[in-house]
């Protein structure tokens, strides 16, 4: 459930007409629900609440606006982060460091010792190497790291290869098979306390099977780790549930999911993290758009709309479906393919599509558009950076600007050699 809902005729987030936020923010502009946010949170939590010990990290990367990020910090929820510069908005959203962990297969020495600097609370280590860098940059700095060994679990997550990340031949973690001996060597050095292990096998993910498998194996080499003397207290989960994008395509719900996790950690007696970014941020937003022309087009009609595969790149990128309606849906249909001015065939949004009627000028969304949204939207083409929108209520506040062509060209030099 979200809320962005067809009220007396036109589409609302809670209790702000789209419409308003167009006329006083123009488009493409992103717009997040506050209320849907906390909800998503406190599903999420709630699902969980059977287990002893959990902590929930918010994979930033999803959506790393740090309104989102101030909303998911008052739930109590750390930070899931893959680059210093997420560490820093998780830091300025009210996130405790100690809250924070940080994943990622490449994290560069500066970084390493600007994280352990801040305090955070956890490294998730991808390799060997890393950890040993870790504990020498820890034991210059007369600090002991906290970490746990992420590892590669070799089952497919059957979501798309894009994003699947717990196959042997991803880049992810140690393959499993090799991870015990090198948590012995990890656990072997000064600067570095080694409490457990983590894994990740993928994003979008809506057969559990899967993950189950990928739990039971890591269950596995917990009780193998305890049996040759290691003290392990924690395991992260990861992230991966999918979420809705097309009505009818139900993925598991957070509490199944939960069940799922009591089940097959009863007997693992440790702190379980979990770092959700989709499941939480996903159907908390949608992208606000305008209908530029509706084009003739040889075998149907192109609906060409103010936003574009650099605001919205998932479709280009993996093919993703996401909900196309009409912020004020006249009851018509019309097949359609939704494209944006972008110069690339890509800038597709869909082929085919049973859509609301739109003509020039209409307003329309795509929903489910909150997690990894704006978040990895460009500039190409020297378009606008995409803005952002949270409403609260029947308030709502800019939450990221309008990045202008200016402030862009303004970042740029023409150097002195060019200038005669
Ligand atoms: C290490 C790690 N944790 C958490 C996530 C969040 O995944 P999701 O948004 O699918 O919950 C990702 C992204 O897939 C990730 O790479
Ligand atoms: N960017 C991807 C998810 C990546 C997950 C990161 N590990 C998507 O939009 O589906």
């Amino acid at each position: 459930m979200d809320h962005f809902e067809i009220r007396d005729g036109a589409m609302f987030a809670e209790d702000v007409p789209l419409a308003t936020i167009a006329e006083e923010v123009g488009t493409p502009v992103y717009v997040y629900s506050r209320a849907t946010l906390e909800r998503h949170a406190r599903v999420f939590r709630e699902a969980l609440s059977g287990l002893p010990r959990i902590h929930i990290a918010f994979a930033i990367k999803a959506n790393p606006n740090l309104a989102v990020l101030r909303v998911l910090a008052r739930e109590g929820f750390g930070g899931d982060i893959v680059s210093i510069g997420e560490m820093k908005r998780a830091l300025a959203a009210g996130m405790k460091a100690a809250d924070i962990v940080f994943s990622g297969v490449g994290k560069t020495r500066p970084e390493l010792r600007e994280a352990l600097e801040a305090g955070i609370g956890q490294f998730n280590i991808e390799l060997e190497q890393e950890g040993v860098a870790i504990a020498e940059i820890a034991r210059e700095m007369g600090k002991t790291a906290t970490a746990v060994l992420r590892v590669n679990p070799d089952v497919d997550a059957g979501t798309h290869a894009k994003i699947s990340t717990g196959m042997k031949e991803n880049k992810f973690g140690v393959p499993i098979d090799e991870a015990p001996p090198i948590f012995a060597r990890l656990a072997a050095l000064d600067g570095l306390a080694m409490r457990g292990l983590a894994l990740h096998i993928g994003s979008q993910i809506f057969d559990l099977a899967p993950i189950e498998r990928a739990y039971a194996k890591v269950g596995a080499l917990v009780m193998q780790l305890r049996a040759a003397g290691f003290e392990i207290d924690r395991v992260d989960l990861g992230g991966g549930l999918g979420v809705p994008y097309e009505r009818d395509k139900v993925p598991p719900s957070p509490a199944v999911y939960g069940e799922m996790v009591a089940r097959v950690t009863k007997d693992w007696d440790v702190t379980l993290m979990f770092e959700p970014g989709r499941v939480i941020a996903g159907n908390a937003g949608i992208l606000l758009t305008r209908v530029i022309w509706v084009k003739p087009g040889v075998l149907r009609p192109y609906v060409i709309v103010d936003a574009a595969m650099n605001d919205l790149a998932r479709p280009a990128m993996y093919d993703a479906w996401h909900d196309f309606e009409a912020v004020r849906p006249g009851g018509e249909r019309m097949i359609a393919n939704i494209a944006g001015p972008v110069c690339e065939s890509g800038d597709t949004f869909a082929m085919g599509r049973d859509i609301d009627t739109v003509q020039a000028g209409d307003l329309a969304v795509f929903r489910t558009a909150g997690a990894y949204g704006a978040t990895m939207a460009s500039t190409y083409n020297s378009r606008a950076l995409v803005p952002e929108v949270m409403v609260d209520g029947d308030k709502f506040a800019i939450v990221a600007e309008r990045v202008m062509p200016e402030a862009l060209i303004a970042a740029e030099h023409v150097p002195d050699f060019l200038k005669d």
